[in-house]
């Protein structure tokens, strides 16, 4: 998961609590025009257009499901709303009912509190202005009542959100780690344990970042270890793995970062010569080809060929990003430098016609 997708899915969570906090307001709008906490005007302007908002929000929401609603431009909105709602109705009352401002104070902070507690600025731009307002009504008179009212939530609100806050880190974290993980497990799905050589995997890989973009000539290389099950006869398999390795290492040497080495097979090698012509090409082969003979690898069981580990390549060009067919005919190079005696290169036919 990118930062992106995670930044995605906390946008998603925040329109979550976005429904939960206009369900919760279109409740309680259309409750205090039923059964409203103080007996002065039940039906006010501001409460009509909470319930609209909320309504409509929900609904928008509901139809345009990929669409994010700014949710502190929607809970300022209904947070102003509320608090000229309590100003209509305090200023109708006969004389300041305290306890009317506590439930109104309460029930706001309510809803901000259990619809916002990941995001504490919308916590805020919902109760402020409601908060602004109790204080500017009461003038003073009971501020300790009131402002123990907002504290205890507010304190609450605060905790929440730093334990929130450490959870979404632990898990960012969490799956930062596993995404490290699984890009390591997955270059080593691209390697030949033994060698460190790309296996066929990762060289297909490489191959078709190469072919897209598409430019310069490039070669195939297929190499082999000549007699080296006589090798593995005489000296055993762990001494046959040591020279694989010691091959593969000479191999890598001999070409430059952006050829591609690969364990084709178990003494077979394949190397992609990229954006390279004909005459360099089989220079490099000659250096792979010398650079492994001169390992001194003793190999006594290499028969008349030399009596260290040799190896024998066919090379042939890459043509119209065909890789199957270069590989044929790097092998059948390969197949007549092992017939024509070995520790040699040979071109394939058709570069010997071009
Ligand atoms: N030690 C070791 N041996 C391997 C590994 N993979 C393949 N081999 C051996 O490589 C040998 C390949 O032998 P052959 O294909 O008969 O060819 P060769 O003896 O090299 O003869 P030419 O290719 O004709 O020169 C076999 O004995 C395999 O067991 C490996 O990972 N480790």
């Amino acid at each position: 998961m990118t930062a992106k997708n995670w930044r995605a899915l906390l946008k998603g969570k925040h329109q979550l609590s976005l429904r939960l906090f206009l369900i919760l307001n279109a409740f309680s709008a259309s409750f205090s025009m039923i059964s409203p906490a103080a007996n002065t005007q039940h039906i006010t302007v501001p409460i009509i257009m909470i319930l609209v908002i909320s309504v409509s929000c929900l609904g928008w929401q509901f139809l345009n499901k990929k669409q994010l609603i700014n949710i502190p431009a929607v809970s300022l909105t209904i947070g102003l709303l509320w608090a000229a709602h309590i100003y209509l109705k305090v200023t109708g009352m006969p004389h300041n009912d305290l306890s009317f401002l506590i439930i109104a104070l309460l029930a706001i902070l309510f809803i901000g509190s259990i619809s916002f507690i990941n995001n504490i600025q919308a916590f805020i731009a919902s109760c402020l202005p409601v908060t602004l307002m109790v204080f500017w009504l009461d003038q003073g008179a009971n501020w300790p009542r009131l402002f123990y009212s907002i504290a205890l939530p507010g304190f609450g609100i605060t905790i929440q959100h730093i334990i929130h806050k450490r959870h979404d880190n632990f898990t960012r974290r969490l799956m930062d780690k596993l995404l490290e993980e699984k890009e390591t497990l997955n270059d080593l799905s691209m390697l030949d344990p033994l060698t460190g050589l790309y296996n066929r995997r990762g060289f297909q890989n490489r191959l078709d970042t190469i072919l897209s973009i598409g430019s310069g000539q490039h070669y195939v290389l297929l190499l082999d270890i000549d007699h080296f099950k006589a090798y593995n006869d005489n000296y055993g398999h762990s001494m046959g793995d040591q020279a694989l390795t010691h091959v593969s290492a000479a191999i890598r040497d001999a070409v430059r970062s952006r050829d591609i080495v690969t364990r084709y097979g178990g003494e077979e090698f394949m190397v992609l010569l990229t954006d390279i012509d004909a005459e360099r090409a089989l220079q490099t082969a000659e250096r792979i080809r010398k650079r492994v003979y001169d390992l001194e690898i003793p190999h006594l069981f290499n028969e008349d060929v030399a009596t260290n580990v040799t190896i024998s390549i066919g090379l042939a060009p890459l043509e119209q990003q065909d890789i199957e067919e270069a590989l044929r005919q790097a092998d059948g190079a390969l197949y007549r430098a092992k017939r024509q005696g070995r520790n040699s290169i040979l071109v394939s036919d058709s570069l010997l016609a071009g």
